[in-house]
This record gives C-alpha cells, sequence and structure tokens, in this order.
C-alpha cells in the first residue's frame, strides 16, 4: 500500500501523539499536515515534528486521503461544518473525538467514510490502545489505512457496534486517569505510613509499571497474579479484603457506567 498523505484537524495533545507515533514510524513529514488556529501551538507541532502546520483547515486537508478530526467534541459541529466543502469524494475521515457519533459527522460532513475511534494518551509513548469503527463507506484500503495510522502509537482493536466506542471511552480512553488516581492515592497513603514522599512514589510507579508488565506478558490472568501475591492470612489479603469491604469492584463497575453514559450524553448533547 502506498504511503497516504494525512492531514490532522487540531493540532493538540492526540494529534501531535499520533504524529509522533507516524514520524517514528518512518513516516516522511512530507506525508503529513496539520491545522490549528494557535500560532504558538502551530509553531511547536512544526518544530517538534517537522511538518506543515497552516491556519486554515480548508487548506490542510487539500490532496490528503486521510482527514484526521482531532478538535475537542464542542467545536466539532463548527469545524465539520466549515470543512464540507473542501472535502473530496474518496478522502477517509477519522475522527478521534469523544461522543460525537459517526451519523453526526455523517450529517455535517455529507455522507462519507468514516472511522470513530478512541485512542489514549499512553499514545504519546506509542504505548497506547484504541477501538475502531468503520462505517459502511469505508473499502477495505481505508480500513487497513486507518488501522494502520492507529497502530503507530500502540494497539488498534476493530469493533462491530459503534455503540460499544462509549464501553471503550470508559475502559481505555478515560482508562490512564483511573490508575493516575490508583497512584496519587497509594503515594499518598505511603507517606502517612512514613516513608518520603519520593520513595513513595518511586514504590508506588514501578510497581503500577512491573504489575502491568506482568500482566500483559503472563500466560494466566490478573485474578491468578493477584492470587500468587497474596500470601494465606498474609498482608495483601489484609489490603484486598479491606478494599472489597470497601465495595471496589461495585464502586469500578458504577465509575465505568458513568463514563459510558456520559460519552453517549455527550453524544445526544453535541449531535446533529
Ligand atoms: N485527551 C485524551 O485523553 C483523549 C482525547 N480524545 C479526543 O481527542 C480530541 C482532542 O483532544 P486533545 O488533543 O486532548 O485536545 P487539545 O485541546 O489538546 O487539542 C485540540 C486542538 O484543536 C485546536 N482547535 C480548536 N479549534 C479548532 C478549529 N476550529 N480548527 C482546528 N483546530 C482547532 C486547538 O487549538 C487545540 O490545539 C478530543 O475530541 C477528545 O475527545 C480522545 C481520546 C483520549
Ligand atoms: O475525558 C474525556 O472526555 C476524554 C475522552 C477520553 C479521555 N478524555
Amino acid at each position: 500500500m502506498s504511503t497516504p498523505r494525512i492531514a490532522f484537524i487540531g493540532a493538540g495533545n492526540m494529534a501531535a501523539s499520533l504524529i509522533g507515533g507516524l514520524r517514528a514510524q518512518g513516516v516522511a513529514a512530507a506525508n503529513i499536515r496539520a491545522s490549528d488556529p494557535g500560532a504558538e501551538q502551530r509553531e511547536k507541532i512544526a518544530a517538534e515534528h517537522g511538518i506543515s502546520v497552516v491556519q486554515s483547515n480548508a487548506d490542510a486537508v487539500q490532496g490528503a486521503d486521510i482527514v484526521v478530526l482531532a478538535t475537542k467534541p464542542q467545536v466539532m459541529k463548527t469545524v465539520c461544518e466549515a470543512l464540507a466543502p473542501s472535502l473530496k469524494d474518496g478522502q477517509l475521515v477519522v475522527s478521534i473525538a469523544a461522543g460525537i457519533t459517526c451519523a453526526s459527522l455523517a450529517a455535517w460532513l455529507g455522507a462519507r467514510p468514516i472511522v470513530r475511534c478512541m485512542p489514549n494518551t499512553p499514545a504519546l509513548l506509542r504505548q497506547g490502545v484504541s477501538g475502531l469503527y468503520a462505517n459502511a463507506e469505508v473499502s477495505a484500503t481505508q480500513r487497513e489505512q486507518a488501522e494502520q495510522l492507529l497502530s503507530a502509537v500502540g494497539i488498534a482493536l476493530w469493533l462491530e457496534e459503534e455503540k460499544l466506542i462509549d464501553a471503550v471511552t470508559a475502559v481505555s480512553g478515560s482508562g490512564p486517569a483511573y490508575f493516575f488516581l490508583l497512584m496519587e492515592a497509594m503515594t499518598a497513603a505511603g507517606e502517612k505510613l512514613g516513608l518520603p514522599r519520593d520513595t513513595a512514589e518511586q514504590l508506588t510507579l514501578q510497581t503500577a509499571l512491573g504489575a502491568a508488565r506482568m500482566a500483559v506478558a503472563s500466560d494466566v490472568d490478573a485474578a491468578e497474579l493477584r492470587r500468587r501475591v497474596t500470601s494465606p492470612n498474609g498482608t495483601t489479603e489484609a489490603a484486598i479484603k479491606t478494599f472489597q469491604a470497601g465495595g471496589f469492584e461495585a464502586l469500578v463497575q458504577q465509575a465505568l457506567n458513568a463514563a459510558d453514559r456520559r460519552s453517549a450524553e455527550l453524544a445526544e448533547q453535541l449531535g446533529q
């Protein structure tokens, strides 16, 4: 497959992660373009990645095979309606906006190939994971191109139903923040137990990294790995019983339900 030319509309954090991933994979700077209204942001992204970053969204999409919509959901309708006349038939639109459906995008841009996806911020380190959904207009080649784009920054997983993007948002889109919250809480608790803050933080972060690496590398599931740490009547059991007495699993389910609902609500509020 020849290298597609990619235009990013909005050159913020997620776009920068994707652009960084593509460049690290050897995609030529000439094949990537971006647009952003912020002059400072334009200069920063252009300098960091050696690509052209322009002010006009319409200019950015000229000649692109893939147009990545990477602005905040709240401005997506305005951005799309202004961009629609500049898009050509056959250009693939990839949206990374939370809570913006393919139907809304098609209403604003006209019926066209659209891939809706939900990446996450570890994309910055090319350790991301994304859920992808393609509408009926997307060709097999475009599906492959979208998958290659998201695979540049991590793992890309296809979904059969668009509705499941809300669940992906709840699990992995927002997910890094849940782990950061646990890291904050463990560091603070370690400090209260008498450890210097730096030490508590290093112990927490390296434990999170080690546990994640073990879970990914292991041929047994997380429940079994947990059991292997948990000696009968030992310290881990004391902690895990305390988590469970506080309703840990139910709380996690409630939290993810809230994120899933919020993603669906955004779609209703910001939709066509
Ligand atoms: N931050 C996250 O963890 C995740 C974010 N997303 C989605 O990615 C999208 C972008 O999020 P971030 O990169 O975090 O936001 P950001 O605020 O860093 O980037 C958005 C960029 O769009 C630019 N922009 C504003 N109006 C514009 C316009 N009219 N035309 C072109 N560009 C315009 C802004 O100047 C900014 O640089 C959002 O839709 C969000 O839902 C998806 C997955 C995870
Ligand atoms: O919090 C949000 O709405 C976005 C989507 C997933 C991560 N950040």
